[in-house]
């Protein structure tokens, strides 16, 4: 079954006369990693905003889990359905990379005892070892942060990662590194992993592609 479905989406910002998105139509599983191709100005930034929550999707439906978003709380959809990695990382810069993660498990209500020694084991898990956890993040490589952006996103243990150009500030080897890291999400550990990407690299590694054009979403053959 799918996690999240998209029924007819449409959207259009204030003010403007043409639709961004005219009726896009969806389905994303659980254990798949999804990409979302198009070019520039095409809507993929709008999509996302719309399948984290962060905005509204006026015309048709954004369901989670069978539930349409309009009619459950967004704000806990937020902190316990979805975790997104930004490709500007937006971590606190002047906190230490552990310090972010129990941060974003405070904010989303997480209930764990022992906060500390699971943003390690988080952080670990992505590739960031005690030490480095201890760093402020204004300390870290780009790489480095993107992994601390990664483990912050998993902080909530989520059904449904969404990241948007995670790799876009990345050289060749970190940005293998991390497709690894988002891979094993979904195929290790079931989650429902969705790149918004310009990548060649990152379309190569995904289960299935859309690309936007013109307000639709279609189907992308792999190459
Ligand atoms: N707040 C806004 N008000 C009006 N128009 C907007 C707003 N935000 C985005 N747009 C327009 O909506 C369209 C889609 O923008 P969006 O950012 O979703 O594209 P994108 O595919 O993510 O682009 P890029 O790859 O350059 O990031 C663009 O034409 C953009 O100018």
């Amino acid at each position: 079954m799918s996690v999240l479905t998209l029924n007819n989406v449409s959207y259009k910002y204030e003010g403007t006369k043409k639709n961004v998105l005219a009726g896009i139509s969806a389905e994303f599983e659980m254990g798949k990693v999804y990409a979302i191709v198009g070019k520039s100005g095409s809507g993929k930034s709008t999509l996302l905003s719309l399948m984290a929550g962060l905005d509204v999707c006026v015309n048709g439906e954004i369901m989670y889990n069978g539930k349409d978003l309009k009619k459950i709380d967004r704000d806990i959809y937020r902190a316990k359905g979805i975790g997104v990695i930004f490709q500007a990382f937006n971590l606190i810069t002047n906190a230490t990379a552990v310090e972010n993660i129990v941060l974003s498990m405070n904010i989303s209500g997480v209930n764990d005892k022992n906060k500390k020694s699971y943003a390690y084991a988080l952080l670990e898990k992505v590739g960031i070892d005690c030490e480095t956890a201890e760093r402020k993040v204004l300390k870290l490589s780009g790489g480095e942060q993107q992994r601390v952006g990664i483990a912050r996103a998993l902080s909530h243990n989520p059904d449904i990662v969404i990241a948007d150009e995670p790799t876009g500030n990345l050289d060749k080897d970190t940005e293998a590194d991390v497709l690894g890291i988002l891979t094993s999400l979904a195929h290790d550990d079931g989650k429902c992993v969705i790149i918004v990407t310009h990548s060649r690299k990152v379309t190569s590694i995904a289960d299935e592609i859309w690309g936007i054009n013109d307000g639709k979403m279609i189907p992308v053959k792999q190459q």
